[in-house]
Order: C-alpha cells, then structure tokens, then sequence
C-alpha cells in the first residue's frame, strides 16, 4: 500500500504558566491510500492534539518539540517548520464533531460549496462549480441534492447536515480526510449511516481517513487499523480486529472492559 501520512516521533508540548506541557509524545503511525486508522482513546488522550496537528490547527500556545508529519513524501510539519496551509482544505479534507459547527448558518449549502471549491480549485468554472457541488451530495447519498443545495444548514436533519459536512470535505478530491469524532453528537441509527458512507467514499475515491473516535467498538467496525492513545503517546497500534480480540496492553483491557456489551 502506498504511503500518504507518516507520523514520526511527533512530540508537542503546551506553554501553560511558563512551563511545557507534554501533550504527545513520540507518536508514530502511518495511513496508507485506500487505508482507514482509527485513533481510539479516552478524553484527554491526546487524539485531537494529533488529529489538529496534521492540518495546523494547534491552539497558539502550542507547539511541535520533535518528530515531523509528511503527506505523499512532503514534511508539512517539524520543529520549526509549519507547512499545513498548502494542504489544508485541499490535499486534507477535515470533518467535526459539530456540523453545526463547520456550517456557517448564514449560508445555502450551494454557497458553501461553491466558496470551498473557488478557494481551493484554481481557475473553476460556474458550471464546474454547479456539477461538482451536485456530484459530491451525489457522491454522499444525498437523494434530493437541488433542495439540500438550496437549503441553510438549519433546515437540514442532523444526519443530512453531517453528510453535507463530510461532502464539504471531499469535494476537492483530497487524498487524506481527517474526521475528529464526527459520529460522537449523532443518534445511532445515523452513526451507523455516517460510517457505511465513510467505507464507501473510502472504497470509492482510494482516500486515506484518519478517524478519531473514543469508541472503540466503532472504530473496530469501520478502520483496517487502530492506535491506542494514552496520556499522549501511542500504547498499542495494530489491526483491528487484532487490537480487539488479542489487546498487548493493559491500557486497551481495560477500554475493552468498559464497553458493556463486551464479553
Ligand atoms: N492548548 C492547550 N493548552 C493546554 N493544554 C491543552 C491544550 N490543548 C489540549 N490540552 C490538553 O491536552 C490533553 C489532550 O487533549 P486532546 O483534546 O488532544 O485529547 P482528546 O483525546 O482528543 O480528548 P477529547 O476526547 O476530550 O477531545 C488534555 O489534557 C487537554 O486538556
């Protein structure tokens, strides 16, 4: 499998009343094309910190000590070095927890397309805009894309909003999307929805997606491999299912006891 994320080594620490706060430590994992990894941990794990620290999205009082990130072969991140707005929105798509809140309220879904796809696509046409914005609610299941691309984001369901989120994300064909408990704030049924689309568009476009979950059962489900975080640093990496059904670690024993319906 070709690479397209390596992480390696990635230490990051937070200046907190003039001292550093380790927030990851040594962090290694790699995504490949066509490949899902889940990032699995508690709150408090670090999963955001290394989920934001792909795109540079790290608050201001935050900074990279050691290691480095590099998309297709390029470092974007180092010490010193912080080359995530070429790709950003681009070659990395991104999707949250909140819709809601990667949905401006004031705009039409066919605005917002239009806005993400001028900004990052040189050069494209109106017609361009108006076939790639139908294609990628298309792409997402979207059965009434004309309603949906004339709609504002509050008079969508939570799970259509969601999906227009994660079309946002991929309507300039990126080759890694990152989603950061994208499923945490939906009922079940339309998590369910939410990950048959995500293998889907995996299977469908060969993206690499990095998905960050506190469960552990859903990120069984939908990765090909899964990191355990804990106090920021990477305690068991490893297939999927070898990482639920043969834990090395306490730390994952102990994930694995809390989920009630594990036996
Ligand atoms: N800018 C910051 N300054 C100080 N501490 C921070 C900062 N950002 C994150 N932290 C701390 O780093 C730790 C890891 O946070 P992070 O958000 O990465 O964890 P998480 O596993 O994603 O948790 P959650 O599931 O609750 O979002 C937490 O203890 C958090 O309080």
């Amino acid at each position: 499998m070709t690479e397209l994320l390596n992480v390696a080594g990635l230490s990051i620490a937070a200046r907190v009343a003039h001292r550093d706060l380790p927030l990851l430590a040594d962090v290694d994992l790699t995504i490949g094309r066509g490949e899902t990894v889940g990032v699995v941990g508690e709150s408090g794990s670090g999963k955001t910190t290394l989920a934001r620290s792909v795109v540079g999205l790290l608050e201001r009082n935050v900074r990279v000590d050691g290691g480095s990130i590099s998309l297709a072969g390029e470092r974007i991140v180092a010490p010193g070095l912080d080359r995530t707005g070429r790709v950003r929105g681009s070659a990395v798509g991104m999707v949250f927890q909140d819709a809601s809140r990667s949905l401006n309220p004031l705009m039409k879904v066919r605005t917002h397309l239009a806005e993400v796809l001028r900004r990052h696509v040189r050069d494209i046409t109106k017609d361009e805009v108006e076939r790639r914005s139908a294609e990628v609610l298309e792409q997402m299941r979207i059965a009434d894309t004309g309603r949906v691309l004339d709609s504002y984001p509050h008079q969508l369901s939570g799970g259509l909003r969601q999906r227009v989120a994660i079309g946002l994300a991929v309507v300039t064909r990126p080759s890694l999307v990152i989603a950061d408990e994208c499923t945490t704030a939906l009922d079940v049924t339309t998590q369910t929805k939410v990950v048959e689309l995500f293998r889907t568009l995996v299977g469908e476009l060969g993206i690499g997606l990095l998905f960050v979950t506190h469960d552990l059962m859903l990120a069984s489900d939908l990765c090909d491999r899964i990191a355990v975080m804990n106090g920021g640093r990477v305690v068991e990496q490893g297939p999927a299912l070898t990482v639920l059904d043969r834990p090395r670690e306490d730390y994952t024993r102990r994930l694995l006891a809390a989920i009630p319906t594990w036996t």
